[in-house]
């Protein structure tokens, strides 16, 4: 194609998304991104670069005919009415952002200011930034906003239009001798990905402009905490707006509407990640890189990463598993890692080919050099595999080092736009779709008939329905993910396991949320309830105990899930003990159970690699343990189920970013031992002695480290007692796995009303006791409340147990604050209904209070020492 015939092409591609950002009024959104390259034909007055505008304005203001880049045979636009309504204004506007692009962000005119390609980059991420935002919720973009969007993209996207590259062509000459001259063309990826670009970036605000007349709507601050009451469910983040839905859900057609919204824009998603990818890979590395990464690819890795590398036959879906990761922070990590292996490995395959290096024999076990290059390409491709893997679950991790650094370094202004305005584009989609989330998870707990709902759930079948969600990865991933959230939600279910919420897959969500859940399934979800069959034992039952099958033996759980499934709704599956190669398959039915016991006992399976399964009904365990566990109270997942006035429990009210940072902030300080846990304390120090606070030796204010979580706690709306809270005091409690805390009321005479707890690291369960006026017996010494003489003598006590998840903060405020006592219990295992959960290596708690400065006038005065 000659370049004429491309520019027209990308041209009527432009004008097309034009038309589609303004008078596209069909309200139709395509989901499929196949039918927008073929307008090359069509002959519609195209889309100007911002230059001809401008000199097309000049030209009208100043009557002049002599001025414009348009006249320059170098440049290839077109004139054309701008897109957005162009006013005398945007002239400065632009005026001011040309000279910062030009100025490469240095202010000064001086020399430090970076490259223009970085420039624009920057330029790119700042606008979508400061357009989008956060984007919190799905509302058609302000006019202001959508045309500050448009109108300053295409002036960032300007310098595109006039980006050729030099390639032969054969001219004849007038002697009829034939020459080989080089002719501009246009830039090849540039004029294939652009228009691509343009059109996703329409899709997407039109899939913003349709979010109108909605059956959902958003409880803003405020309003929220109002309506706390009357809600039974919390709201997670009240600083946030809430998506909220009718009481029964949305309707068939609101919710398909929603449905075939969210399968747009992940097709969106996809089509600007692929590009994002395929850009970076075109990115050369710099070389600064070099100086910068070990020498050794090994090193790079470290020992847990090429261990698992290099263990035997697992896939790489298993080699997730073994990394054992605990948030999207270290999914980040590892691949930082795995990226700088594979770039030393290439750079040692390329000096072996060029004869550069020459080989080496740094693995000491290889004596052949061909081996070696063997091995490095081995270790290559498993790397490989695995950074797709984990790039495949975590779709939305911020950019890699590799990546940062070629976006840094790199110089080709055309690489450096078609990468920051694919990436931004991606993150916007994968906003869209978390809002989307987000109230298709509302509308399956309002109404767990809906197909989303039935999704989710334990025992889902697939139908046309719901085929919808099925099909598309992203949802399934955040259904996972809602799993989770409705055991962090949901009124009183507790949606233990569906087939695939067993699945390594979801153990990886799992353990984004909650450390209880924090290695392989094999490991960590064991279910101890379940036992393998003794000789003699075959009572049929809804479980079946499945040996040689599992992650162990290269079966993953989803895979397990599918085959059984056949056989009718699973229930769970679980590990049937450490080993990674025994599962208990847990159907509702025993008839289920049976028919699958039937087809595949003691068959090669042709879905697991053909494996020989074994397989026994499975016995429900009453170990000792579990009775111990579970004689104690059942466990609330929410706080509002307690109904123990003034408790609240907010999950993930820290990200899992600001949990490692809080914890490396707390590791790095010094810790005071107490005899079974680590304490620290700052503002005031807590005497365990006196159970009071020390007010005479201030220790200073509270660190930074934790200002921006008083912050969010200080903005906590509406609470009747305080209009503010000034926090000044904070404990850090470091809790081994085991080691628990006594039952106890924080003394009134040391704090005021309100006492934040929150949680990292690890889970545990909280339980509250309520003594009843008689049994309670209070110590006699002034100050010392708190303990409670018999905690085990439960006769007439009110007990309530609720589940705290790693970064979830509890509020104790009222009664909860005076009345109650709080305690956990000293276990290494905490049931959670039907799930046994472990605690990890350790839970750290930061527990922030206000230090009281007269006496405490509680209405609870027969637990205040203050009023003794
Ligand atoms: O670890 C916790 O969450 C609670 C700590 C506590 O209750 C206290 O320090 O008084
Ligand atoms: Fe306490």
């Amino acid at each position: 194609m000659t370049y004429d015939g491309l520019e027209s092409c990308i041209l009527n591609n432009q004008s097309y998304d034009n038309e589609s950002r303004t008078s596209r009024g069909d309200g139709c959104l395509t989901d499929s991104l196949d039918d927008d390259d073929s307008s090359c034909s069509s002959s519609k007055d195209a889309f100007g670069s911002f230059s001809s505008k401008w000199s097309t304005m000049k030209r009208v203001e100043h009557g002049s005919e002599d001025w414009g880049p348009s006249e320059s045979p170098n440049h290839y636009h077109v004139k054309q009415k701008p897109a957005y309504a162009f006013r005398f204004l945007d002239v400065e506007t632009m005026k001011e952002r040309f000279s910062k692009l030009l100025l490469g962000e240095d202010i000064t005119g001086g020399r430090l200011g970076v490259t223009t390609a970085l420039a624009l980059s920057n330029a790119i991420t700042n606008l979508a930034a400061s357009v989008f935002g956060e984007l919190w919720k799905l509302e058609p973009l302000l006019e202001e906003r959508k045309s500050r969007w448009q109108r300053e993209m295409d002036w960032l996207l300007s310098p595109t239009n006039f980006m050729v590259e030099l390639v032969p062509a054969r001219q004849n000459a007038s002697n009829g001798q034939t020459l080989e001259i080089m002719t501009p063309k246009a830039r090849a990826d540039i004029h294939m990905n652009l228009p691509a670009l343009q059109k996703l970036d329409s899709m997407l605000i039109e899939t913003l402009d349709s979010m109108v007349n909605t059956e959902f709507w958003y409880a803003e601050v405020g309003s929220r905490a109002e309506g706390r009451n009357k809600s039974t469910r919390e709201s997670k983040r009240w600083w946030l707006p809430l998506a909220q839905v009718p009481a029964s859900g949305l309707s068939d057609s609101g919710r398909k509407k929603m449905l075939s919204q969210c399968r747009v824009v992940y097709q969106v998603f996809k089509a600007a990640k692929s590009i994002n990818e395929n850009v970076l890979l075109e990115m050369p590395v710099p070389t600064i890189i070099k100086d910068v990464l070990p020498k050794s690819g090994k090193t790079s890795l470290g020992e847990e990463l090429y261990k698992v590398l290099t263990a035997e036959s697992s896939s790489s879906g298993e080699m997730i598993n073994f990394l054992n990761l605990k948030s999207e922070h270290s999914a980040l990590e590892a691949i930082n890692k795995l990226e700088a292996a594979v770039f030393t490995w290439k750079e040692r395959i390329s000096e072996q080919a060029s004869g550069k290096s020459p080989v080496r024999t740094s693995w000491s076990f290889i004596k052949d050099p061909i081996s070696e290059l063997d091995k490095i390409e081995f270790l290559l491709e498993r790397a490989e595999a695995l950074i797709q893997q984990l790039k495949n679950r975590y779709p939305n991790l911020p950019q890699t080092f590799l990546d940062a650094t070629k976006i840094q370094y790199g110089k080709d202004v055309g690489h450096s736009i078609l990468e920051a305005y694919s990436r931004v584009l991606a993150n916007l989609a994968f906003s869209i779709l978390s809002r989307i989330g987000d109230i298709l998870q509302e509308d399956a707990l309002s109404n767990p008939n809906s197909p989303v709902a039935k999704c989710c759930t334990p025992g889902s079948k697939m139908n046309d329905d719901n085929m919808d969600q099925i099909q598309m990865p992203w949802l399934r991933l955040r259904s996972r993910h809602s799993l989770i959230d409705q055991m962090n939600k949901a009124d009183g279910k507790y949606f233990t396991s569906d087939a695939s919420s067993c699945s390594t897959s979801e153990t990886s969500n799992s353990e984004a949320k909650s450390s209880s859940v924090n290695s392989t399934p094999s490991v960590n979800r064991v279910c101890s309830r379940f036992r393998r069959p003794k000789a003699g034992e075959d009572e049929r039952s809804p479980n079946l105990f499945v040996a040689n099958c599992g992650p162990a033996v290269g079966v993953s759980y989803e895979a397990i899930g599918s085959v059984f499934s056949a056989f009718g709704d699973v229930k769970g599956i679980y590990a049937a003990d450490d080993s990674g190669a025994r599962v208990i398959v847990s159907y509702f039915d025993e008839g289920s159970a049976q028919a699958a016991f039937n087809s595949l006992h003691s068959r090669p399976c042709p879905d697991l690699a053909n494996r020989f399964l074994h397989i026994r009904y499975s016995v429900l365990e009453d170990s000792p343990a579990t009775r111990h566990i579970t004689s104690s109270v059942p466990v609330s997942l929410v706080a509002s189920e307690l109904n123990i006035p003034g408790l609240f429990l907010f999950h993930d009210f820290v990200s899992a970013k600001e949990e490692e940072e809080l914890l490396a902030a707390v590791d790095s300080r010094p810790w005071n031992n107490l005899s079974k846990r680590r304490v620290q304390h700052y503002g005031y120090e807590f005497c365990y002695d006196i159970r009071n606070v020390n007010t005479k030796q201030c220790l200073g204010e509270l660190p930074s480290f934790v200002s921006s979580i008083v912050e969010r706690v200080s903005s906590f709306p509406n609470l009747d007692d305080s209009t503010s809270v000034a926090l000044d005091q904070l404990t850090v409690n470091e809790y081994p796995p085991g080691v628990g805390l006594s039952p106890h009321i924080d003394t009134h005479s040391a704090f005021e009303g309100l006492i934040f707890s929150l949680s990292l690291a690890g889970p545990c369960i909280m339980e509250f006791r309520r003594y009843l006026e008689g049994s309670w017996l209070p110590n006699s010494t002034p100050g010392m409340n708190m303990a409670v003489e018999n905690p085990d003598d439960y006769s007439s006590v009110l007990r309530r147990a609720i589940y705290l998840p790693p970064r979830s903060m509890l509020l104790l405020s009222g009664e909860a604050r005076y009345a109650w006592n709080h305690y956990i219990p000293h276990h290494k295992i905490d049931m959670v209904n039907d799930t046994v959960i472990r605690r990890a290596s350790r839970r750290v708690s930061f527990t922030f209070r206000k230090v009281r400065e007269g006496p405490c006038r509680c209405k609870f005065p027969q637990y205040c020492d203050s009023q003794k």
